[in-house]
């Protein structure tokens, strides 16, 4: 048996890490990779030494202010007019650091940067503050922190309220965060947007770090699953209000796919020692095929993004001229000159050059060593159309241009519908032996679909797995002994629990119905549990998208790993209440909007600080004005919203930001659930949430070994390992890419996560 490596009770606390401290230790050089690009002429010579030399320099931080919040304007403001005056003019470890400033490119000045790296942020202390401002406002949702590179594949989707949008690769969920604000972009108050967000990830640890990052966005409209994209099952959705059966297709699609992750070497300097000529190699062909999934499950019309945090023409204009090829004028690539004009770009390249893992260059699929072949495709080379094929409309993001990390986007719309092509064409040796099984697979496939039309047939054939996993001469008998499971790509986590929606008429429903005085028109039949035990203990709440693919007949292709808003859940109280269905922090703000004002007590900064710092306050704590109406209140959950415009002291300084010169409050209200028992009162948040509320407000609170959270069994499991999966990759793997300072944010918030639900 392995030895196991635990972590003791009484260890010391782990020591922060400091990226900087390797990154100082490391010599920047790599000659291979230097003369590989040298030769790839992606830049012009006297270009060169500004770019290589910039590769060199720490990355500056940055972070998003979100859309979805309609006081993202004044959070903005709140950075700009009371934290940047002060931080002018600062020295941080002896160097005068620039005040954080917004992206040029990045629309209404909702992106910003700064210099001041995280570790150094506490020997200041106004940046001391200022982090700890970004902090609390990162922990309620209203600030994301993101790469600056990051933030451009989701601009460039275009994406509207209405879009149904798949994220092929979206863990750890930074993109996909962003397309959930676009789609959530209205708000308008009760209204459930009609979009979806389908985010993917094949990686099932990494999926649920996913689900992890975009819970504090509290959407209904997102769908999380756990498929290899290249193989995303095809589905008829369940019949909509005409009556009519619809394939599942997007009208945007995402696919920042797998990559080499050299253009991330600012942030993960490993990059400089582990660069070699072979890393993209392995790549190119599963990049390809995740494309063409994507293409495939397209509207006509709709707009596909391609990505990659690599400089590498082989895992960019390569794979791009490769489906344009494929796709034989059913495809085209967008020019978005005109698009995030001040962002500064680099064309596409129209050819480029093909390495051996030993670093020879050869010209041709026929001048490759007979022992390497196995591993070239012929769609790594330029194709002879290339010139035609306006590749220089992709774009080039180089870390010189703009003090950023490097990246690679194209925009791709679909012009027609789109057959993959005859096998003949295939892309390798590889794929032309996989066509050999197709009347296995194609069979079935017909039988299961047989309504499904030309071009979700041909993708139903054409299931395939990561090429270099398969070895050729195994390849038809292993695929024909496949589950139907591994055809589709689903991954190998454990099974989940299927999705089952509540009647609108079921006991549950109408008891927490009636009791929170729900809408007439709020859609009661969008309410799922996720067992069949005998009590329904989590409610949650979907949109009516996410209901129609979950109601689809053939939902059994789709590994659905996370849906819905946790709305309700069942308090096991020994408190008579004629309803003990409590409402859920993590669905508040959505459920707010639909409960009756009857369960909802407006209330003042006082009552917020006394159930902050005091467990179980009595009604006779709260002000006398107020304790009558609490008195009258029916034991059971209620909300609680403060409101900071009424406070009649908003207009005075913050102690926290004292010097900043912030006005007293927070914008916006807050709302939050409160469970009534008989003469006293406990705010239903975990302790995480109810530091932050305390934070955000300029005052301390006491942290409850009575707090109440909403944790479904095995939750804290699924938390440990979202935390195991962030610190794999916290470790600089390669596909994480431009995101793995995600991971490290959606690590430490694990991290409190699980000391959360273990209390
Ligand atoms: C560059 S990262 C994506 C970053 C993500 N879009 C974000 O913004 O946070 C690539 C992701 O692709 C996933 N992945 C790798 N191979 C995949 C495949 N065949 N299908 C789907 N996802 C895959 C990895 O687990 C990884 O999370």
């Amino acid at each position: 048996m392995g030895r196991r490596f635990s972590r003791k009770k009484n260890a010391a606390p782990r020591k922060e890490r400091d990226p900087n401290e390797t990154y100082m230790e490391l010599k920047k050089v790599n000659e291979q990779m230097e003369q590989y690009y040298k030769a790839q002429k992606i830049m012009s010579d006297e270009e060169w030494p500004v770019f290589w030399e910039h590769l060199k320099v720490t990355l500056p931080t940055t972070f998003r202010i979100t859309g979805t919040r309609s006081h993202a304007v004044e959070i903005r403001d709140t950075v700009k007019n009371a934290f940047v005056p002060h931080l002018r003019d600062i020295s941080v470890d002896g160097v005068i650091a620039n005040p954080p400033r917004p992206l040029a490119w990045y629309p209404d000045e909702l992106g910003w940067h700064y210099d001041v790296p995280r570790t150094s942020l506490k020997k200041s202390p106004e940046y001391a503050k200022f982090h700890q401002f970004l902090v609390a406002e990162t922990e309620v949702g209203n600030i994301s922190r993101q790469e600056a590179v990051s933030m451009i594949p989701p601009l460039l989707l275009d994406v509207k309220p209405q879009h149904w949008v798949m994220d092929m690769c979206a863990a750890p969920g930074s993109k996909t965060a962003q397309i959930i604000e676009m789609v959530h972009a209205n708000e308008q108050y009760k209204v459930v947007p009609a979009g979806l967000i389908l985010a993917n990830d094949a990686d099932y640890k990494r999926s649920h770090m996913l689900i992890h990052q975009t819970k504090r966005l509290q959407s209904p409209c997102l769908l999380v699953t756990n498929h290899d994209a290249s193989m995303m099952p095809s589905l008829k959705l369940a019949p909509n209000n005409k009556g009519e059966v619809l394939p599942l297709e997007f009208d945007r699609v995402l696919a920042d796919v797998p990559c080499s992750g050299d253009a991330t070497l600012r942030k993960n300097p490993m990059v400089w020692l582990k660069w070699t000529h072979g890393g993209a190699m392995g790549l190119h062909h599963t990049q390809v095929n995740i494309l063409q999934r994507g293409v495939q499950m397209l509207k006509v019309g709709g707009r596909i993004v391609y990505s990659t945090c690599s400089f590498n023409p082989m895992e960019n204009e390569a794979v791009i001229a490769e489906m344009l090829n494929r796709a034989n004028g059913t495809l085209e690539l967008v020019d978005v000159s005109q698009e995030l004009p001040a962002l500064k770009r680099r064309p596409g390249l129209s050819d480029w050059k093909v390495f051996t893992k030993e670093g020879k260059i050869v010209d041709k699929l026929e001048d490759v060593p007979e022992d390497a072949k196995g591993k070239f495709y012929p769609s790594m080379w330029a194709p002879k159309n290339a010139s035609e094929l306006h590749l220089e409309r992709c774009l080039r993001i180089y870390p010189h241009l703009q003090d950023t990390g490097g990246f690679f986007v194209a925009v791709l719309k679909k012009t027609a519908p789109f057959v993959v092509p005859n096998p003949n064409r295939a892309a390798s040796k590889v794929e032309a032996a996989e066509a050999t099984t197709e009347s296995v697979e194609s069979s079935e496939t017909k039988d299961e679909s047989n309504t499904e039309n030309e071009e979700t047939l041909a993708t139903g054939d054409k299931h395939k797995l990561d090429t270099d996993a398969v070895k050729e001469s195994e390849e038809p008998v292993k695929k024909a002994r496949m589950s139907r499971a591994e055809r589709y790509g689903a991954a190998t986590g454990p099974k989940e629990e299927p999705f089952l929606f509540l009647d609108a008429k079921n006991a549950d429903v109408e008891l927490f119905s009636k009791f929170y005085g729900l809408d007439e028109d709020f859609p009661k039949d969008q309410f799922l549990v996720r067992s069949e035990g005998e009590k329904n203990k989590t409610i949650y709440f979907v949109s009516e998208a996410v209901k129609t693919i979950l109601k689809s007949e053939e939902i059994h292709r789709l590994k659905v790993v996370n849906t819905g808003v946790r709305a309700f859940v069942r308090q096991d109280s020994n408190t008579p209440a004629e309803c003990l269905f409590r409402l859920n922090s993590e669905g508040i703000n959505l459920m707010r909007q639909f409960v009756s004002d009857n369960r909802v007590i407006p209330v003042h900064l006082k009552e917020v600080i006394t159930l902050l710092q005091s467990p179980y306050p009595k009604i006779s704590e709260f002000a006398e004005e107020m304790q009558p109406r609490l008195t009258a209140l029916q034991t059971g959950c209620c909300i609680f919203e403060f409101d900071p415009e009424q406070e009649e002291n908003k207009d005075q300084p913050n102690p926290r930001w004292e010097g900043q010169g912030l006005t007293g409050f927070v914008k916006g209200k807050l709302a939050f659930p409160v469970w009534k028992a008989q003469v006293s009162f406990n705010m239903l948040l975990t302790k995480q949430d109810r530091r932050s509320l305390a934070m955000r407000l300029g005052v301390d609170c006491v942290d409850s070994t009575h707090v109440i959270e909403g944790g479904a069994k095995g939750t804290a499991a699924k938390a440990a390992a979202i935390a195991a999966a962030a610190a794999v990759d916290s470790s600089a793997d390669a596909d994480s890419g431009a995101d793995a300072m995600d991971a490290e944010d959606t690590e430490e918030a694990t991290e409190e996560a699980t000391e959360e639900e273990t209390v």
